[in-house]
């Protein structure tokens, strides 16, 4: 038995110095690459909803390097199969408020280089209208476990999800790895998307 668990107090520093390679390798992509990858996931995203499903969709908006591209929410509002994008507005307090995207003109740059919706939030709970969650990361490993950038927002949000609800990260290949540094808190996803397919992470 080592002297730490994998949920001891030495994870948060295990999680920054791990977000470090992760986050270089994607500002090495080139832009091929990242337009490459952004097509391969766009083609994956439409197999996750059924053309009649109607659903409210939890999503964010990428920030440079981040899988997806800035035209996810444009590409996701397209699928037939949506009746809803929720786009996250980060709280003083790093939990995770909603609100609909209506349009790239109701966009607007916040915190850290985000961009976030201006319309009318439906608070913290929005998340619990969702019938499939996509979540940034910077990795996720074969348990589940999510590395993000280090808010703690998605633990909060995730954890109001209804039962069943899909929750799948959005990665680069090579970022579903065999372990993440995790502790208690920490929320799992339940697949991970790649532009190679999607991986269902057994519950
Ligand atoms: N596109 C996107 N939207 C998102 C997230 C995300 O990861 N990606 N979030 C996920 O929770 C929330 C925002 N949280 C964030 C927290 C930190 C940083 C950030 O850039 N942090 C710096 C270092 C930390 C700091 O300066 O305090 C960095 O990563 O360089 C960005 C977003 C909600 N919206
Ligand atoms: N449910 C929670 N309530 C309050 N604070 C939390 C909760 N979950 C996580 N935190 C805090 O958030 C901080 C960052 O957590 P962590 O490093 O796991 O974030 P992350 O999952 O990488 O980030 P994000 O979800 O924003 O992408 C930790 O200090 C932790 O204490």
């Amino acid at each position: 038995m080592s002297e730490y668990s994998v949920f001891s107090v030495p994870s948060a520093a295990a999680k920054r110095e791990a977000r470090l390679p992760l986050l270089a390798a994607r500002r090495a992509m080139t832009p091929e690459a990242v337009a490459a990858a952004d097509a391969a996931l766009a083609a994956g995203l439409s197999a996750l909803v059924p053309p009649d499903a109607g659903w409210t969709v939890c999503a964010y908006v990428p920030m440079p390097g981040e899988p997806g591209g800035p035209g996810l929410p444009d590409r996701l509002a397209a699928l037939p199969g949506v009746a809803r994008v929720l786009l996250p507005v980060l709280r003083p307090d790093r939990d995770l408020d909603w609100a609909a995207y209506t349009g790239p003109d109701a966009l607007a740059p916040a915190a850290f280089g985000l961009r976030e919706p201006t319309g009318p939030r439906c608070g913290v709970t929005g998340i619990t209208e969702a019938a499939l969650v996509l979540v940034p990361a910077l990795a996720v490993d074969r348990a589940g476990l999510r590395l993000g950038r280090g808010g703690g927002s998605y633990d909060r949000a995730l954890a109001r999800v209804r039962p069943g609800t899909a929750v799948i990260a959005l990665l680069h290949e090579g970022e579903l790895v065999d372990r993440v540094p995790a502790e208690p808190h920490d929320q799992r996803v339940t697949g991970v998307l790649m532009p190679s397919g999607l991986v269902r992470i057994p519950g």
